[in-house]
């Protein structure tokens, strides 16, 4: 059975230009619960270790560089099979192929810099938000 949670990033292009708020919104009001939330500036050591799948990628120096260029805010949200409700919120990796009232079409500039981060399966959810909480940080 999928699992009821997820692990997204509202990426420093989205919370630099003060669109966390509204994405959270939208997200809420499309029945996610918040879980756990905080605000970070991620390190280049946090960065290439949370997108180590990516190392062998020609866009991940590019990718490090711009998850470390300001302030990011990861969040635990709560929804009926959550990484698929997620995936479909957030649209497609280029704002320019996402569908309508996605959060990648309402806020994002390009591929790389595209407003938001969410996790593709229950395994890698639970492993990324261990990455970013402790349990204690959780609410049930
Ligand atoms: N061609 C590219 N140029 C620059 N950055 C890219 C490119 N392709 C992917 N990225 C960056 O790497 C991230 C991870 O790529 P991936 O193919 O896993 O996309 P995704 O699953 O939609 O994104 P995410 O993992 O952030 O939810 C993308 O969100 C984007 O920020």
């Amino acid at each position: 059975m999928a699992g009821r949670r997820t692990l997204t990033i509202i990426k420093p292009d989205a919370f630099g230009a003060g669109n966390a708020g509204n994405i959270v919104a939208l997200l809420e009001k499309q029945g996610f619960a918040v879980k756990a939330a905080r605000v970070m500036h991620m390190t280049t050591a946090q960065a290439g270790a949370f997108y180590e799948v990516h190392a062998a990628r020609p866009f991940y120096g590019e990718l490090v560089e711009f998850m470390t260029s300001g302030p990011c805010m990861p969040l635990i949200l709560e929804k009926d099979d959550a990484v698929a409700s997620l995936r479909t919120a957030i649209g497609a990796t280029d704002p320019a192929e996402a569908a309508e009232g996605t959060v990648r079409k309402l806020y994002a500039e390009s591929k790389g810099k595209n407003a938001i981060h969410a996790s593709d399966s229950d395994e890698n959810a639970a492993r990324e938000a261990r990455f970013f909480f402790a349990e204690a940080d959780v609410i049930a």
